[in-house]
């Protein structure tokens, strides 16, 4: 599984330390997650709503307390891995994020998660900027998981019928890579097994990290679609 980090393996002093520190933080990332939700969904009465504010605002101070001056950029985690604990599809520090937790081995990647009231676009369903975001994320696991730190150069998508709020599944596989490229498509699916959304990515290792990594290793060559 992955929370938006990258394969490669590094050194971390106290993983105890820090696997509490990012518990304790996912956890009140749940909690914000929780009050995201309420304060959409809330028809409280508008003397009811402006006393909410205080308390909010109270809880947001005590944060600032000791807080990073910008966003948190690549951090080692307690098992090792670099991540983007502020991502917003799968930080796990993120309570934008819904979040995503993906399954990959390499060629495929895929999630299974819960969205709400917080990425309605069209009423009762999925904002289809999510929905990009959700399949950019879950198309760019592959490239990451296999040591490559690709970014989106392209991201074509097809939105085939509205997708409901609820359960979605996303699911990815790599088509081809030709060295520093790598072409990936997508899905996303509907609780009852429809496919709503359709992508086709572009990856690409950028020149900076090229030169870190050297030659790329496995020229282009075909991968197997999803089963079913
Ligand atoms: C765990 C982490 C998961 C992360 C998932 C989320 C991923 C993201 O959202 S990333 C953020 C969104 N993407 C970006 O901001 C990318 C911005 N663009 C860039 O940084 C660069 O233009 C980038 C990386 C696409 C290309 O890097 P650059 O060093 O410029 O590559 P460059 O040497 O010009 O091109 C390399 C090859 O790619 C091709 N290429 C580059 N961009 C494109 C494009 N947009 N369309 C088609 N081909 C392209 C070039 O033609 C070239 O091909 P060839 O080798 O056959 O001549």
């Amino acid at each position: 599984m992955t929370a938006g980090g990258f394969d490669a393996l590094v050194p971390v002093t106290d993983p105890d330390a820090l696997r509490e520190q990012e518990q304790a933080g996912a956890a009140l990332a749940d909690a914000v997650r929780e009050l995201l939700d309420a304060t959409v969904r809330t028809r409280l009465d508008p003397a009811q709503l402006h006393a909410a504010i205080p308390a909010v605002r109270e809880v947001t101070e005590s944060l600032l307390a000791d807080a990073a001056d910008g966003p948190r950029g690549l951090e080692p985690s307690s098992d090792g891995r670099m991540r983007v604990h502020g991502n917003p599809m799968v930080g796990a520090l993120n309570p934008f994020a819904p979040p995503l937790r993906i399954d990959w081995d390499g060629e495929r990647a895929a999630t299974r998660f819960t969205v709400g009231a917080a990425y309605e676009g069209p009423p009762g369903c999925l904002h289809g900027g999510i929905a990009a975001a959700v399949l950019d994320q879950v198309l760019g696991v592959i490239p990451s998981s296999i040591g490559l730190p690709a970014m989106t150069a392209t991201l074509d998508l097809r939105y085939r019928r509205p997708t409901p709020l609820g359960e979605l599944s996303a699911t990815a596989w790599l088509v081809e890579r030709d060295g520093w490229k790598l072409r990936l498509e997508g899905e996303l699916t509907d609780a009852e097994g429809e496919v709503t959304v359709s992508a086709t990515g572009l990856f690409v290792v950028p020149r900076v990290a090229r030169e870190h990594l050297g030659t790329p290793t496995g020229d282009a060559g075909e991968f197997a679609p999803p089963a079913g």
